[in-house]
């Protein structure tokens, strides 16, 4: 028996087959920051996932699991994507500004062992590079590493979103030629899909694609509130040869959830314009 075949059925399920793209949902925030504002409560997070039946794949924590499992139970249901490890992001919220970064001290959170059982489709792990300490760096790198090799054992996809250390401190951290550097990285490690940050433009994020022989997905950042300029980054990243998006807060945030995913899927999978996907929102 074949793990790449498993692989290979588990990728598919997130990359849809007919355009090779995909429209992704995070919304695992609360293990690294708290409860996230739209997600805060039982009752939101229901609403919000009964929304996401047209996403190509959702991503949640573990403990999430047994709440929402209904979401991917199910012929056409989106791609069951867990996030894998837990980053020190909470300090950089309740010590603003003092020295509050996450500068890459993660721990995994489950075994890829029970993933596989658990029915998990792909893994997102981040990748924190750029630590003055080599001793953290060369564990991150170990780190992903070790869950690369483990899941192509176990057939289940990577998504690898690599990281600097120095965002907030260094302007470079998020330039084309340090996003360029990381995503290759990433990809050279065994990524199936990089999960990559905005570096600022077209130009910048196309020198990111061309060089990841390996899909690149667009994380989102914060947003919801306004739905066009949600549709305008993600149609500025196909245009910059981005493979789909991986938005949270511009998703789970917004008045209704359903309608920019809809229309998200215009953008990325129907190559409309941000205008033609703007009636999404309405219906
Ligand atoms: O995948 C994500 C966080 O892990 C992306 O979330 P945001 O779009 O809210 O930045």
């Amino acid at each position: 028996m074949d793990s790449r075949t498993g692989k290979a059925v588990r990728l598919g399920r997130i990359l849809r087959p007919e355009t090779g793209r995909a429209v992704v949902v995070a919304a695992s925030h609360g293990v690294m920051a708290g409860p996230p504002s739209g997600l805060k409560t039982r009752n939101e997070i229901e609403t919000v996932f009964a929304q996401l039946r047209a996403a190509d794949g959702v991503m949640v924590s573990p403990g999430m699991i047994p709440l929402v499992e209904n979401t991917f139970i199910g012929r056409d249901r989106p791609g069951f994507v867990l996030h894998l490890d837990w980053k020190n992001h909470a300090r950089a919220i309740y010590t603003p500004g003092k020295d509050g970064r996450s500068e890459g001290v993660l721990a995994q959170l489950a075994e890829i062992g029970d993933v596989a059982a658990c029915g998990i489709d792909a893994v997102m792990t981040y990748m924190y590079l750029g630590q003055k300490d080599t001793a953290l760096e060369q564990a991150e790198i170990a780190r992903n590493t070790r869950i690369v090799r483990e899941c192509e054992r176990h057939g289940i996809a990577v998504i690898i979103e690599p990281r600097s250390a120095l965002e907030g401190i260094d302007p470079d951290a998020l330039s084309a030629k340090v996003m360029s550097m990381y995503c290759r990285i990433a990809a050279d490690i065994g990524a199936d899909l990089v999960k990559a940050l905005w570096p600022g433009s077209v130009e910048d994020f196309a020198a990111v694609t061309s060089t990841c022989y390996t899909p690149v997905l667009l994380a989102g950042g914060a947003g919801g509130e306004d739905p066009h300029s949600t549709l305008q980054l993600a149609a500025d990243a196909m245009q910059a040869g981005a493979s789909g998006v991986m938005f949270g807060r511009r998703i789970f945030r917004a008045q209704r959830p359903a309608g920019v995913l809809r229309a998200l899927n215009a953008v990325v999978h129907e190559k409309q314009s941000v205008e033609q996907a703007l009636r999404f929102l309405e219906q």
